[in-house]
């Protein structure tokens, strides 16, 4: 599917990291990362295991305390933020999870019911219906609502996992190798939805993956998390504009036969 263009808004940047810095003991992972994300864009984070993306997301989504620096999600500073006001910041993130992260003791439907019912009090049984059976048609697996995540491929769990995100209609989507471990067909289904999702949720999405098709057909722009810093941001192409040999392998090891 080709990436409609025209849909990012350059002024309104959803995402604002400066100076971030975090380490575990003597391991410095984050040393001084700048990064924004602008509303309805896609931006691939791409970088060697270990280099701490996963670290990244978890900082953005306050799920781990940054050492220091500044990370604003959505006018929030998430560095001193309390308890309360990330509960309600966490609602307009959604996780994508690298397993999908379902419940296996439930149908499709009540894992998507699961976090509605929590975080909305109150709802009537119509409008918990008509959320499950939209982000279904969403991720287009309307016909498994009753069948539990054991009878699904990987590819449908994914699926899955990313229409139980949905339903709480975040503002930014967070998506942790969203194609791994999948064939390429369904690879190329899931960059798909990414996309779909961009445009009919409006969301402003971070992809962390080491799949370069998954990056070249989602991402709007690239970033390379590169000994602690983003030293390359760009467009797929001009990120790999390069003799770079901690950049270049991501594009070689892809695409050279
Ligand atoms: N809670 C933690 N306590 C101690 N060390 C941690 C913790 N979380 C992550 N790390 C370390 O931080 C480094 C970065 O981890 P991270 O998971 O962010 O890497 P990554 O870039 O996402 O790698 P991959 O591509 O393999 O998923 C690793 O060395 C990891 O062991």
């Amino acid at each position: 599917m080709q990436k409609p263009k025209g849909h990012i808004n350059y002024d309104d940047t959803v995402i604002s990291i400066r100076g971030l810095r975090k380490s575990f003991g003597d391991l410095h992972i984050l040393k001084g990362v700048d990064l924004d994300l602008f509303q309805g864009e896609n931006l691939v984070v791409l970088g060697r295991s270990g280099m701490g993306k996963s670290v990244l997301i978890k900082i953005i989504s306050g799920l781990l305390n940054a050492d220091s620096g500044s990370v604003n999600v959505l006018g929030e500073e998430v560095t001193n933020i309390a308890e309360k006001t990330l509960q309600q910041l966490r609602l307009n993130i959604g996780f994508s999870f690298q397993n999908s992260a379902l419940y296996d003791s439930m149908t499709v439907r009540k894992n998507l019911e699961f976090p509605l019912v929590r975080n909305h009090k109150g709802l009537r049984r119509a409008e918990i219906d008509n959320a499950v059976e939209t982000v279904l048609d969403a991720v287009g697996l309307s016909q498994t609502i009753n069948q539990m995540p054991s009878e699904l491929s990987g590819g449908q769990r994914k699926r899955i996992g990313i229409a139980r995100t949905l339903i709480l209609q975040p503002k930014i989507m967070l998506y942790d190798e969203p194609t791994a471990g999948l064939d390429p067909i369904t690879c190329i289904e899931i960059n798909d939805l990414i996309n779909e999702v961009q445009q009919r949720y409006k969301t402003s999405s971070i992809i962390i993956t080491h799949d370069m098709t998954c990056a070249k057909q989602t991402g709007d722009r690239m970033a390379i998390l590169l000994d602690g810093q983003f030293q390359r941001q760009g467009s797929f192409d001009e990120v790999f504009a390069t003799d770079d040999d901690r950049v270049r392998p991501f594009y070689d090891y892809n695409f050279i036969q």
